[in-house]
């Protein structure tokens, strides 16, 4: 492993919480790099309630132990509500691979658009439902907080990305690696989760530690993001990579699944930050210049998502 492996970045988020312009300035300076060099980092002091985060896994151990057909009950129906149960190997996150070796329940803010598709939530599973709302909640208030922190790295105004988002069209995922039986990947080639890019703006990641997940330096090789406990993984995505004019990454990861803890469960979730639907996505005006001319045509954010997620499933 080169010196770079090492060292996917890990950014203390605290001082641009509190305000101090400086302050504000250097944080965003910080994951400005970090998305140039990673499009990956691992934020400190994100200002998620520690209480709402074990609630939500602990939400999602006890919803993947129901029964299949309760979780049948609530399946996942089409890319575009994109909500709702999604069971084991029905995903390739990587086309050329077989499906993925996880189940995944997506859920999404309804508190800003009427006209999106509503949650599917199990019957007679009111705490599940009440802890992933809270979460829901938790993860808007806390990528707005990030959202801002981005513009300022980029020279736009404080509330750039927020008001681009503020239709609230995230998507929520809960995610359970279920534990694996002996010499099964080396016969089959499949994966936790193939090598993929995400598509949205930003993602944050929560992950339990059980490892697993990995991330493509821009030299190509594959690098461990250790669980670290106290942070959440940020990363940019495909729609972000476009609207930066390939400024930040949208870097590859997967989910291997480690000797070590092949024969235990891991758990994760994603909160996978996207734009208003029709928010034009155009080059931002500090991402281009003579050396960077500007790559894409303008696309609504919500023409971008459908392309990406019919070659998923
Ligand atoms: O479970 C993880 O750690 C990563 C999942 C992921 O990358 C995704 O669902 O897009
Ligand atoms: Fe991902």
């Amino acid at each position: 492993m080169s010196e770079q492996a090492l060292s996917i970045p890990i950014i203390d988020f605290g001082p641009f919480i509190q305000g101090d312009p400086t302050a504000r300035q250097q944080v965003a300076a910080q994951m400005r790099e970090a998305s140039s060099q990673w499009g990956f980092f691992y934020l400190a002091n994100c200002g998620m309630p520690q209480a709402s985060v074990s609630e939500a896994f602990q939400a999602s151990k006890d919803f993947f132990a129901l029964p299949d057909e309760i979780k049948q009950s609530v399946a996942w129906q089409n890319a575009q509500s994109n909500r709702g149960y999604v069971g084991v190997r029905r995903e390739r996150l990587d086309p050329s691979k077989p499906g993925d070796l996880k189940e995944a329940f997506n859920a999404a803010p309804e508190d800003r658009d009427a006209s999106a598709a509503r949650n599917l939530w199990p019957a007679d599973q009111p705490e599940f439902r009440e802890h992933v709302e809270t979460f829901l909640s938790d993860c808007i208030t806390t990528a707005d907080r990030i959202l801002e922190a981005f513009a300022v790295a980029l020279d736009q105004p404080d509330n750039f990305f927020v008001n681009a988002h503020d239709l609230h069209h995230h998507t929520l995922r809960l995610l359970h690696y279920p534990p694996l039986p002996e010499g099964f990947i080396a016969e089959q080639g499949e994966s936790r989760a193939g090598a993929h890019t995400d598509y949205g703006s930003i993602t944050l990641l929560f992950q339990d530690d059980a490892g697993g997940l990995e991330v493509c330096t821009r030299q190509g090789e594959w690098v461990q993001a250790t669980p670290i406990p106290g942070t959440v993984v940020i990363n940019t995505g495909d729609l972000m990579h476009r609207w930066t004019n390939h400024v930040f990454c949208s870097t590859p990861h997967r989910v291997n699944v480690p000797k070590a803890a092949m024969h235990r469960h891991r758990y994760s979730i994603a909160f996978f930050c996207h734009p208003n639907k029709n928010a034009n996505i155009e080059c931002i005006d500090s991402c281009t210049d003579a050396s960077n001319p500007v790559r894409y045509p303008p696309i609504s954010a919500g023409e971008h998502l459908l392309q990406r997620l019919n070659a998923t499933y």
